[in-house]
């Protein structure tokens, strides 16, 4: 695969194709960020991300994971000392995870955030964002009137990470493209570069194909689920014979081949007994979602292959947090 390739796999977007050539075109020494807030267990949502932080790795770019405790603390998660403290243990897991240790910069946000010249480029963001341009940027605050004063700061602070973390490319989630919508216009105004940002898609919740997963609602996969807790969620999974259900509905079992299986593993194989045909082998997600809508790959199969390689994707990571329970 080629590095602009490599870049795209399962990008929902970036913003702009043409920056995006650019970086393919001359990828070393490029540097990539996703920022998390430190939340104690990795889940899903934070593995396509990382994912795509493998990619990127692959790729030639250096990766820096932020991990945004200062966010965190504006966004209610807790004292520094307990956001600090489940930093460290997401540090582990994504290290578990796969992402390469010495090739991987993990950052505090409180290591540069409180500098003095960060905080005075902030007050010249406030000064110049009006609050209904901050609150548009936060998606999920629309409407809330108990947002707080710190709901604003925090996508002005996100818009200078990028500038102070010396980045090329932003990544993110799909839910990230108004606060990178917010840099790309705010920016420029501090005569600082834009930089093209890439979002990965949100996938649909397991059981009913709606919306996306999430952690606060419906089911989600987490690297605290044991094998029998992972089978028993991925059993009950939505999965009809088809990649577009009807109405807004997605294949979640496919969603998860296509983003979190196929992109790392060479090949997926199903496990058949010999008188249902025997096993099957797939090289490429389109394949075998292509065997699901034929018929030749049953839903009950999909669903029990999908379940074995996530087990074997979350396992280092579950272990880990084992260790560090312990
Ligand atoms: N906003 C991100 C976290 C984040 C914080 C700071 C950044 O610079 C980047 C990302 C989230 O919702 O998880």
């Amino acid at each position: 695969m080629d590095t602009y390739d490599l870049i795209m796999r399962n990008a929902e977007e970036v913003v702009t194709d043409e920056e995006v050539r650019d970086l393919a075109a001359d990828p070393e020494g490029k540097r990539v960020y996703v920022g998390y807030e430190p939340s104690g267990v990795l889940h899903l949502g934070h593995l396509l991300t990382a994912n795509k932080l493998i990619d990127l790795q692959e790729a030639g770019l250096d990766v820096v994971v932020l991990l945004a405790d200062v966010h965190a603390y504006l966004n209610g998660k807790g004292s520094f000392e307990e956001i600090r403290e489940t930093a460290e243990q997401m540090k582990a897991q994504f290290i578990a995870y796969g992402l390469e240790e010495d090739a991987t910069e993990f950052v505090y946000g409180s290591e540069f955030q409180l500098e003095e010249d960060y905080t005075l480029d902030l007050h010249e963001l406030e000064l110049s964002t009006t609050m209904n341009r901050a609150q548009r940027a936060m998606a999920e605050l629309q409407g809330d009137e108990t947002a707080k004063v710190s709901h604003l700061v925090y996508p002005l602070m996100q818009t200078l990470d990028i500038e102070y973390l010396d980045l090329d490319l932003a990544v993110g989630g799909l839910d990230q493209r108004k606060v990178h919508m917010l840099a790309r216009e705010k920016l420029p105004e501090l005569d600082y570069e834009v930089r093209p940002c890439l979002h990965t898609p949100i996938v649909a919740d397991l059981t009913t194909g709606e919306g996306k997963m999430s952690s606060s609602e419906g089911v989600t996969i987490s690297m605290e689920d044991s094998t029998a807790e992972l089978e028993e969620k991925v059993n009950s999974a939505f999965c009809p014979p088809t990649r577009d259900p009807e109405g807004d509905l997605e294949n979640p079992v496919l969603e998860l081949f296509e983003y979190h299986v196929f992109p790392r593993f060479d090949e997926i194989v199903v496990e058949r007994p010999e008188k249902y045909g025997g096993d099957l082998t797939y090289e490429a997600y389109e394949t075998l979602a292509d065997d699901l809508e034929s018929g030749e790959l049953h839903p009950a199969d999909a669903k029990g292959t999908l379940a074995t390689y996530l087990d074997e994707l979350i396992a280092p990571g579950r272990e880990k947090l084992r260790e560090l329970r312990n």
